[in-house]
């Protein structure tokens, strides 16, 4: 697989214990455990807690980051970032391109219009053999990039953000 490098210069951890919110997407359900098994061991090795929110698939995920925003201060649990994981593995028909598109593209108006750290997990494949590779942990691991992605938006919203 290109570009297997860890990319450890491009991360960096907040000063704050960070408590963030997984949304998992289990639409393909034994890469879902992989990617969340990336994902959960980066957070415990920086220190950070987490919740674990599941849903049915990638289209789901964004609505969940709403739900929570909206309870926030409302008497629902404060969040510091996202990671959002989920597989999408093209199929025969135009759905695959609506999935991944319309995830990512929620995704990134999410991040940018509310300005919250999302790390995005999401794969979009062409098959299993290359879901498989980017999801294990010992391999691509991208639920820990995903992870520490977040991780380091929450750092550099610490630094740059508006100061509460
Ligand atoms: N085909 C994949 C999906 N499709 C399901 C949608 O995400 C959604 O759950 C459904 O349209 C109901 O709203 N989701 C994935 O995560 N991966 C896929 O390959
Ligand atoms: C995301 C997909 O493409 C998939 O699971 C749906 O498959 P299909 O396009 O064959 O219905």
């Amino acid at each position: 697989m290109a570009g297997t490098s860890q990319h450890g210069k491009a991360f960096i951890r907040p000063k704050k214990k960070a408590h963030l919110l997984i949304i998992e997407a289990r639409f393909h359900d034994d890469l879902a455990d992989a990617l969340l098994d990336g994902a959960t061991n980066a957070l415990d090795e920086a220190g950070a807690t987490y919740d674990v929110v599941t849903v049915p698939g990638s289209l789901e995920i964004p609505a969940v980051i709403t739900f929570a925003l909206d309870g926030m201060g409302e008497g629902g649990k404060d969040y510091d970032g996202f990671v959002a994981l989920g597989t999408i593995i093209r199929g025969d028909t135009y759905h695959f391109d609506i999935v991944a598109n319309e995830s990512s593209r929620a995704l990134m108006d999410l991040s940018v219009q509310e300005a919250i750290p999302i790390g995005n997990g999401i794969l979009t494949t062409e098959n299993d053999a290359q879901a498989w590779t980017r999801a294990k942990r010992t391999e691509g691991d991208k639920g820990g990039f995903a992870a520490r992605a977040a991780l380091t938006m929450i750092a550099l919203k610490e630094q740059l953000g508006a100061q509460s």
